[in-house]
């Protein structure tokens, strides 16, 4: 402030000399008002992030690894009819239901986007979402890339979208078939797929490749991109 609009009145104490609750006094009466201890830049909001690759790229493994240190985090737990593999868990993996039930969902508008995937109906329940939000957590959503194209056209730039990729095609089939989860048929389906998915990078915001061996480094990654996100000016904002 220049001398000209400081009140000539209200004396300023020597700086080596007052102590420092005095000075702060002097400071807030010479400028005319008290110093606010509100934050100057409001908390950001909670954050919906996508999570999107080619089958066999890392996804769940990532997501895994994200969970154990970020408790702020919400995964969204997809609704699914296709089966149980062994060691996953109902309700912590997915939710898996009957075609039939899952159809009854879609019929009530329950689910913010849901498709057939290789056979299987997934899809992602609004309302677990919008419980984790208002408590305040971010949200992850585990998609594939179809499933991540149409919650681009449905949230828009309101939700950050970041593609996983492996560091070349034949590290990303090695994965599939040591996963030992997949029949001939639907190896070569997933691999023509993941061809064709790569494509549709461009209509993300981030790409994480995660390298052979070097998970943790995808996981640091995308948990920067969090942060980095929480630091932007220009907020989003994600109704569902
Ligand atoms: N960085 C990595 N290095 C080595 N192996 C990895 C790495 N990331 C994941 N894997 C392994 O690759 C296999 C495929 O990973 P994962 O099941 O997480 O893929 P996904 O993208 O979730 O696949 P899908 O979409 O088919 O469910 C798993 O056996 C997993 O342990």
């Amino acid at each position: 402030m220049s001398d000209a609009r400081r009140p000539s009145t209200v004396p300023i104490p020597a700086l080596d000399k007052a102590d420092r609750s005095e000075l702060l006094r002097a400071l807030e009466a010479s400028l005319g008002s008290a110093f606010s201890s509100e934050p100057l830049w409001p908390a950001p909001g909670p954050l919906v992030i996508v999570i999107s690759g080619p089958s066999g790229v890392g996804k769940d493994a990532l997501i895994k690894k994200l969970r154990d240190c970020n408790p702020n985090l919400h995964f969204v737990v997809t609704a699914t009819s296709r089966a149980i593999r062994p060691g996953e868990v109902h309700g912590k993996d997915y939710y898996f239901v009957s075609k039939e039930e899952f159809l009854t969902m879609v019929h009530k508008d329950e689910l913010l986007e849901y498709a057939l995937v290789y056979g299987d109906y997934k899809g992602i329940p609004k309302q677990q979402i919008r419980d984790y939000m208002g408590k305040g957590y971010d949200i992850v959503l585990r998609v594939d890339i179809q499933g991540a194209q149409t919650l681009r056209r449905i949230l828009g730039d309101s939700a950050v979208f970041i593609f996983l990729m492996a560091e070349s095609e034949a590290k990303l089939v090695e994965r599939l078939v040591d996963r030992k989860t997949e029949t001939k048929e639907s190896l070569l389906v997933r691999i023509a797929t993941a061809r064709e998915e790569v494509k549709h990078v461009k209509n993300f915001d981030y790409v994480v490749v995660n390298a052979e061996g070097r998970l943790d480094n995808a996981v640091e990654l995308v948990e920067s991109i969090i942060d980095a996100e929480k630091a932007k000016v220009q907020q989003r904002r994600t109704v569902i």
